[in-house]
């Protein structure tokens, strides 16, 4: 299982998105975290600015969806090229037929959950889905300081991927940075989220290096 870095561009420079995305070319995927001020008390950016990152980006875009209604919202990013589109649990009224809808529209299809919301009622729909995030903060700010209680939530929920014999990879955002990444990469998570980390790093290539390897690490123990 090859651990996969997203850096989340909420740390980068807005008024320098396009050079901060191109900062990130040696990451597998640049995650993009869209905030609506209801869903959590942040607020970001919308499809109009969406739709440019997905044309600038050097590398695939993962939409992280914190926003109320992703039932009408969540197609319009795979529409606009995000290669992944992950809602919110909390949020979706349909989230089957909306997975199926991101699918259709040739998205991969991410269920994300915040850390007080369990896995279980979600493992037998894993068929429907390509990605598990389990998040690792509250949802809503960079910077904040890793959940150490959601390490039994990501081995949980890897035992039954793992059981299934599905391909559906389980996400870590909030939180992660080369004192964390171990721990969450041991727990089963292989898709892995850090702002402040990487942003914040002397290097960005080093920092994205360095995160891959002691993730890949931990993997192969
Ligand atoms: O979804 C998020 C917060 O809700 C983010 O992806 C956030 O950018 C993570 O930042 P950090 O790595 O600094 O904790």
């Amino acid at each position: 299982m090859a651990a996969l870095i997203a850096p989340s561009i909420l740390s980068a420079d807005f008024a320098n998105l396009e050079r901060d995305l191109n900062a990130i070319s040696t990451a597998d995927y640049a995650h993009v975290d869209v905030m609506d001020n209801h869903f959590v008390p942040n607020l970001t950016l919308g499809l109009p600015v969406f739709e440019r990152l997905a044309q600038v980006s050097p590398v695939p875009i993962d939409a992280h969806l914190m926003i109320e209604d992703p039932d009408r919202w969540a197609p319009a990013y795979a529409e606009a090229g995000a290669a992944s589109v992950t809602f919110h649990a909390e949020a979706a009224a349909a989230p089957v037929r909306l997975a199926r809808e991101l699918r259709r529209l040739g998205a991969r299809a991410g269920l994300a959950l915040r850390p007080a919301t369990p896995v279980e009622p979600f493992l037998d729909l894993l068929a429907e889905v390509d990605m598990i995030l389990v998040m690792t903060v509250e949802p809503g700010f960079g910077g904040q300081s890793f959940i150490e209680g959601t390490l039994p939530k990501i081995r949980r929920a890897r035992e039954a991927v793992s059981a299934s014999g599905l391909d559906v990879w389980i996400q870590v955002d909030g939180g992660v940075s080369r004192s964390t990444i171990e721990r969450a990469a041991d727990a089963g998570a292989n898709v892995f989220v850090a702002g402040s980390a990487v942003y914040g790093a002397e290097s960005v290539p080093g920092e994205i290096e360095a995160l891959r390897a002691l993730a890949d690490a931990a993997h192969a123990h």
